[in-house]
């Protein structure tokens, strides 16, 4: 406890024995007490880095009550106990409910007086470390259910919990599979929207004749087969969020009556005469260079720049490589879990081979893999042989060739791992490698393989 005993007591009493009293027993315990007679000053000195407050309760002018007020503002970190006679013992339930820490009648006790410091301070002490562990973890998990630790991954939760609650619209961009959707749901979730429907439609998923009758709704009789009026997603999703997934899909004419509704704040469902109100929010994702298609008149200018606004852009899983162990571990407890599999852990060769491979597929492909191999074995471990020829095949090739390497690295182990390959044949070898066998024998000597036995 040494070093609580260094920390700064700040005794507010307008009884000046009392106030020295406590001061002297507080410094002989080592605390470093500074005493004042009234709330104006206590309140002066509030931010001189306070770790205790001790305050009388009834006082002229600024009372306890007040000061706890402004101590919650300026000094948050400093615990409040407040001292009380039997008169007033109304207005300490009130303050403790206004949040003072602890509560002490007069005439104070000053061995209670200490103990209830320390264990105020063991409890702050203890309240800290929960908060430094609990944020540790959320940094952990990243935001919802998506994890990484990348710098990339962390700037883009930094940015999704700033954009989650404005209104404006949200462009995420992204190869397939990095992520898009989840990104959707986390700014809802973390939005002020959270209560109301995340409604997602995906463009790419639905006939284009359809698009605009589930974005809009439509009347009954406005098309063969509308018997009766429905609804559109708009307004399903009013008060909160319409993920629209692929919006590089969706043709031209459509472009414009989402345009409008986004700038108007209203729809016009098919065969409808009046245009209806909506407040919802827009979040939209495509995998597609929108801005190629705006080159090639394929997606209208205006709506890219009115989407735009806000761009959130998933890095590919390739250029994220350190989210993979966190990402393989998340799935196998998922996984394994969900298929009641023993799977716990991956070897580090094979997490190796895992880093090694490109993620055409990102997550999902990373996610599937997993799952195929889980589903699979029995075993506890994933091991190398557990994975898929192609992945295992992308580490072999980048073994041979890194950043880096000589070109003389390079031919030696080309050619140790054909010799490897051929069983020590060396004319196989000179065969496979595309040079004579005297070439062949030259290198060797060159590159001293001979003495180690190739
Ligand atoms: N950071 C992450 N943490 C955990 N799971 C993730 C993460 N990123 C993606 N996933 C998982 O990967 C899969 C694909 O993610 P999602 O559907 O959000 O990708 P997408 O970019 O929207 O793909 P598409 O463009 O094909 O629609 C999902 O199962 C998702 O849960």
């Amino acid at each position: 406890m040494n070093e609580q005993r260094a920390w700064k007591i700040l005794i507010v009493d307008d009884d000046a024995d009392s106030r020295a009293s406590t001061a002297q027993w507080l410094r002989r315990r080592g605390y470093n007490p500074v005493t004042v007679a009234d709330g104006e000053s206590a309140i002066e000195r509030i931010e001189e880095g306070v770790a205790v407050i001790l305050t009388d309760l009834k006082m002229p002018h600024t009372g306890g009550l007040e000061l706890l007020d402004v101590a919650k503002k300026k000094a948050p970190h400093a615990i409040v106990i407040v001292v009380s006679g039997v008169e007033s013992v109304d207005t300490a339930v009130a303050a403790l409910k206004a949040g003072a820490d602890d509560f002490l009648p007069k005439p104070v006790n000053l061995d209670e007086l200490t103990e209830r410091i320390e264990s105020s301070l063991r409890r702050r002490a203890m309240a800290e470390q929960i908060a430094q562990l609990q944020s540790q973890l959320t940094q952990q998990r990243g935001l919802d259910n998506m994890i990484g630790t990348s710098a990339a991954i962390r700037a883009l939760f930094e940015k999704i919990r700033l954009v989650a609650d404005t209104k404006s619209t949200v462009l995420i961009t992204g190869e397939s599979g990095t992520g898009k959707e989840l990104v959707a749901r986390s700014i809802h979730r973390l939005s002020r929207r959270a209560a109301k429907p995340l409604i997602p439609v995906n463009c790419a998923a639905l006939p284009e004749s359809l698009v605009e009758s589930e974005l809009f709704g439509h009347k009954k009789g406005a098309f063969t087969g509308a018997t009766a009026d429905r609804k559109g997603l708009f307004e399903t999703a009013v008060g909160g969020t319409l993920f629209v997934d692929e919006i590089g899909e969706l043709d031209l004419s459509l472009q414009a009556k989402l345009l409008r509704a986004l700038e108007n704040r209203t729809v016009m469902p098919i065969g409808g005469s009046q245009e209806i109100e909506v407040d919802v929010r827009l979040v939209a994702a495509t995998n597609r260079e929108l801005l190629q298609q705006v080159q090639n008149k394929e997606f209208r200018e205006d709506l890219y720049f009115r989407l735009k606004v806000v761009e959130l852009t998933l890095p590919p899983l390739r250029e994220r490589k350190d989210d993979i162990p966190l990402l393989i571990r998340h799935f196998i407890d998922q996984i394994s879990a969900e298929n009641e599999r023993p799977v716990k852990d991956i070897s580090s060769a094979a997490l190796e081979a895992m880093k090694a491979y490109k993620w055409p597929g990102n997550v999902r492909e990373l996610r599937n893999t997993l799952e195929g191999i889980i589903v699979l074995t029995l075993d506890e471990i994933i091991e190398e042989q557990h994975l898929p020829p192609h992945i295992l095949a992308a580490e072999s090739a980048q073994a041979i060739i890194h950043p880096g390497m000589t070109l003389a690295e390079i031919e030696r182990e080309a050619i140790r791992r054909t010799l490897e390959h051929t069983g020590g044949h060396r004319s196989k070898t000179a065969e496979l490698l595309g040079i004579s066998v005297r070439t062949l024998q030259r290198k060797l000597k060159e590159f001293d393989m001979e003495r180690q036995g190739f």
